[in-house]
């Protein structure tokens, strides 16, 4: 796992979204051969986000050749609601950059048979080969996705009852009211995430502090999701200061020294 501690939320987008950009351009796609980028939606990556139209904008990465599975969609929102993750992704990232309409996935939470848009979605995902980079955020809880507490290691997409903890900490985006956030949701699991070639993670705030502090130093534990990073080849994780609040000095530091240091 590499963790990169940065000092505010505006600088973790600002590197988050050269990181991104850098490996799309790196990969060089093409109509045949695609980067496969998958999202999540949240507060966190909005400065990303933001930063990813900038570069766009000013000419710096592409999104034509860029395929794109969201991680997760309330269940019985339609896509017009602006709590939808649909809506969310399309107002704040896919309407500023050049991604084909066809190129974009997202679990349809209107689905007639939410089961089996689950196994169509996991299909369509698997048959693209392994999502080059899966970025994510974390709830305050530590789950991610909807991979809520004691979800399976070897989840794969399904549809998940949201806790009570979850439904209270997103009732901000709906006038503070926990009963109308939806009750469950369509989610990719967290063996589809550690099947991902790499995997980023975004986390902020003294409200993520514990989250940070049981991806980076907690045992392995599903009552944590976010924990399973640990076992990925190939983990980032960009927090801010504030984030860092309840890691020990000492592994902080150690992070600290390992980004100072050349890479090898
Ligand atoms: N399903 C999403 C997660 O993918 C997201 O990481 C989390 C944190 O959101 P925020 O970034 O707004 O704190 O919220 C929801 O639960």
């Amino acid at each position: 796992m590499r963790l990169i501690p940065l000092a505010t939320p505006e600088q973790l987008g600002r590197r988050a979204a050269r990181y991104i950009a850098d490996r799309i351009n790196g990969f060089a796609p093409t109509a045949d051969r695609p980067f496969v980028l998958g999202l999540p939606t949240g507060s966190t990556p909005l400065d990303t986000y933001r930063e990813l139209v900038r570069l766009h904008r000013a000419g710096e990465v592409s999104f034509r050749h860029v395929v794109t599975f969201n991680m997760d969609e309330y269940a019985g929102l339609p896509q017009t609601h602006p709590q939808s993750y649909h809506f969310f992704m399309h107002d704040n990232l896919f309407q500023h950059l050049d991604i084909a309409p066809e190129n974009i996935n997202l679990l349809n939470g209107m689905a007639d048979d939410l089961q089996a848009e689950c196994r169509r979605y996991e299909k369509k995902m698997t048959e693209y080969g392994p999502v080059h980079l899966f970025l994510g955020g974390v709830g305050s809880d530590g789950h991610i996705a909807f991979n809520e507490a004691a979800s399976s290691l070897a989840s794969r997409t399904r549809v998940m009852a949201l806790t009570d903890s979850t439904r209270r900490a997103n009732s901000r985006f709906f006038d503070n009211d926990p009963e109308q956030v939806p009750r469950s949701a369509l989610t990719v699991g967290v063996a589809n995430l550690l099947e991902a070639e790499e995997i980023m993670l975004l986390i902020t705030g003294a409200h993520k502090a514990r989250a940070l502090q049981a991806a980076v130093e907690g045992p392995v534990n599903h009552l944590w999701t976010v924990s399973a990073l640990q076992l990925h080849p190939n983990s980032l994780i960009f927090c801010d200061d504030e984030a860092t609040l309840e890691l020990k000095v000492g592994t902080l530091r150690y992070f600290q020294q390992r980004e100072a240091q050349p890479e090898v």
